[in-house]
């Protein structure tokens, strides 16, 4: 193969890998796969001193395709110029100070706060465009929503989700598994979301690494004052150490030490100039600032023999294969098992049992497979569940093939399914760990949700059970009788509904206004007009509520609670008043969220302009729509979504 021919075979893998990283927010290669391509890429045209037009190598990211509106970026938000040397920080630092922090590994947003709030914000995208997600971003656990600072303020920083949500999320909802691989690719689908919501149930924090601007403030030339100075107006800035050329190699160690204690995800650090005059003389390249440079971990890679595929089902009967293999010490620690993600993934990797093969951990941290030496394909994906026996089946989905059990009686599909259900944020019961709930099934107390009620029943055995004795026991039955006052959305997410976690529970229950009878009565029509459920979920619900067996169960577990309100604790000043909202809106993310905005404040959304409206909503008031034509027939007052604002504001001042 000529050198062109393996540069355009190149351009085209990593072109592809790179429109499904940014637009699609997955991964059809890993990072160091995709890494390693971009390096043998870019030693070509070193050599041959040509860039084929679609190169990586020659612009950043990918045009952004999603509902989302967007903006441009007023300066295009470059990438960062890699070394995986730390003699090369050295080199580039020279005689500078440095800032030495976490290279972050989520999603970069650049927010704008004006008069102390958040005005605005905006991802990455493509560096030249980005999305606006404000909405989405006041969702953002640590975000301060009032801040000292009046003037104009713009920083970026990077929204991440720790390791521990991310193990969290994954395991209310197994198939989220296949689907999100890393936090990374969780945070980038929670925070470019139509709906807010669901941002808000995914912790989603924002860690700010740099100041953009901020009117009337110099912070005497240096990046340190600028960090010191965010975090003093109530920001989480990364984590940085100071540096010259000649302590780095400690500090890189000293980053290297933590990495097993970070609860965020990084892949890697960045380096930055502290003296920000000096920094910007410097310029950029088309594609780099050259005040920064980021240093990538050398995955510590290890050769080993692959023993066996363990295949684990899981409540919604998907099956995880993990690689188990003999031990090897990476990073020190030693490490024996691997997720494979999915089928495409082992196919694709050509696993067979006794394979060499070459692991390593992701970001120094997730044990992941780099390659197959001996590629044997001498696997056969099971036909029956490893758990109950009953049939599998291989199901594609967006390119993704993953292995299912069918048996709907899958004791494994059971035990997830009532593990669940006692979670803490769907029944909340204390004392039912997977291994309780096993010997119970086994013992034949619990078949269905509703024997979960009726255990009390069998106190006496259980009393006398291992590990259980008279206090645990009724420990025990108490707190399942706490459980019988349960709240909507806890319920719905508690009846493990594939697809449906916390934040998509509450977002049905809201929709459909607090009433179960109304979700179960749904069409698949009205669940994908809900803002945030799509068609696969609408489907899931729908399967879910049709399904004559759980409808029978779902019955008999209804007699066992009380289904109370959620509490709203916020003002009901819109008390009374009924609007209608017509056209486009700016301020909030779409009209559903300014119709949840009135109903949370005690107010009515309604659908058409009649005497019984109090003000119709629309930005654009000369606008001749049938509904504007009414109101003006009808006497009712058209507001523009700040004039609503300002309405709010003196309603909740009782003005
Ligand atoms: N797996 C795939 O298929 C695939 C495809 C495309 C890209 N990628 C990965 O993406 C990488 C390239 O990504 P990129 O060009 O979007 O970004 P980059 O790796 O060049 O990273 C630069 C960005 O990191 C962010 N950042 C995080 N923490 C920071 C800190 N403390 N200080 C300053 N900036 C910080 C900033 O937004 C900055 O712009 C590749 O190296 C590859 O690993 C993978
Ligand atoms: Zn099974």
């Amino acid at each position: 193969m000529s050198d062109l021919e393996r540069m355009k075979e190149l351009v085209e893998q990593l072109d592809a890998a790179a429109r499904a990283y940014y637009q699609e927010s997955k991964e059809l290669m890993s990072n160091k796969e995709y890494d390693e391509l971009y390096d043998e890429l870019a030693a070509f045209e070193k050599k041959t001193g040509t860039v084929l037009a679609k190169s990586p190598t020659a612009h950043a990211g990918y045009e952004v395709l999603s509902a989302l509106p967007k903006e441009n970026h007023p300066s295009p938000m470059l990438s960062l110029d890699k070394t995986k040397e730390v003699s090369q920080l050295q080199e580039f630092l020279k005689d500078q100070t440095g800032i030495l922090s976490w290279k972050l590994d989520g999603l970069t947003i650049v927010l704008t706060y004006e008069n102390g709030t958040l005005t605005k914000a905006v991802t990455r995208g493509n560096g030249i465009t980005g999305e606006v997600v404000t909405q989405n971003a006041r969702q953002f656990e640590n975000l301060p929503a009032k801040i000292p600072f009046k003037g104009r303020l713009v920083l970026r920083g990077e929204a991440v989700i720790s390791y521990k949500d991310f193990e969290r999320i994954n395991e209310e909802n197994p198939d989220a598994d296949a689907k999100y691989k890393n936090p990374r690719n969780l945070c980038a689908g929670s925070v470019r979301q139509l709906n807010s919501q669901v941002t808000a149930g995914r912790h989603v924090q924002f860690i700010a690494f740099a100041l953009v601007s901020a009117e009337d403030m110099t912070f005497n030339n240096s990046r340190r004052c600028q960090f010191e100075w965010l975090a003093a107006q109530g920001f989480d800035v990364v984590t940085y150490r100071m540096v010259t050329s000649t302590d780095l190699p400690d500090s890189v160690k000293w980053f290297a030490n933590h990495i097993e204690s970070n609860e965020l995800p990084s892949d890697g650090l960045v380096l930055l100039m502290d003296d920000i005059a000096y920094g910007e003389s410097l310029g950029n390249t088309a594609k780099f600032p050259r005040n920064a440079m980021a240093f990538k971990w050398k995955d510590e890679t290890a050769e080993t023999t692959l023993r066996e595929i363990h295949w684990s089902p899981s409540r919604t009967g998907l099956i995880n294969p993990v690689a188990v293999f003999d031990p090897v010490e990476l990073e020190g620690t030693t490490i024996t098992r691997a997720s494979v993600h999915n089928v495409s993934i082992v196919e694709s990797l050509k696993l067979g049992i006794g394979d060499t093969i070459t692991v390593y951990k992701a970001n120094m941290i997730i044990p992941q497979i780099a390659e197959n030496l001996t590629q044997s394909s001498n696997l056969t994906i099971p036909s029956v569940c490893p758990v109950c026996g009953g049939p599998t089946k291989l199901v594609t989905n967006d390119e993704v093939t993953c292995l299912y059990c069918e048996n709907p009686a899958c004791t494994a599909k059971q035990t997830k399914a009532f593990e669940l259900f006692v979670s803490r944020n769907a029944m909340n019961m204390e004392g039912l760990s997977e291994a309780t709930i096993e010997k119970f099934i086994d013992s034949g107390f619990i078949h269905s949700f509703a024997d979960i009620f009726h255990l009390k029943e069998h106190a006496d055995e259980i009393c006398k059970m291992d590990g259980f004795g008279e206090k645990s026991c009724s420990n025990l039955i108490a707190s399942i009788d706490k459980a019988r006052k349960v709240k909507l959305p806890a319920l719905i997410y508690a009846l493990g509904i594939p697809g449906i976690g916390v934040a998509n529970a509450k977002v049905l229950a809201r929709a459909f206004h607090q009433d179960l009878d109304k979700l179960r009565a749904a069409t698949a029509e009205e669940l994908t007009a809900v803002d945030g459920i799509g068609e696969v979920m609408a489907q899931a619900v729908c399967d879910y509520f049709n399904d004559s067996e759980k409808m029978g169960q779902l019955d008999s577990l209804l007699k066992e609670l009380e289904l109370v309100l959620e509490e709203n604790n916020e003002k009901q000043y819109l008390e009374n008043l009924t609007f209608v909202i017509t056209g486009s809106v700016h301020h909030f993310a779409n009209r559903n969220e300014l119709k949840n905005y009135i109903e949370k404040h005690g107010g009515k959304a309604a659908g058409s302009v009649s005497a019984k409206t109090s003000y119709l909503i629309n930005n654009d008031k000369e606008s001749t729509s049938s509904k504007n034509k009414k109101a003006k027939e009808l006497g009712v007052s058209i507001l523009s979504e700040e004039d609503f604002l300002d309405l709010c504001k003196k309603m909740e001042a009782g003005e």
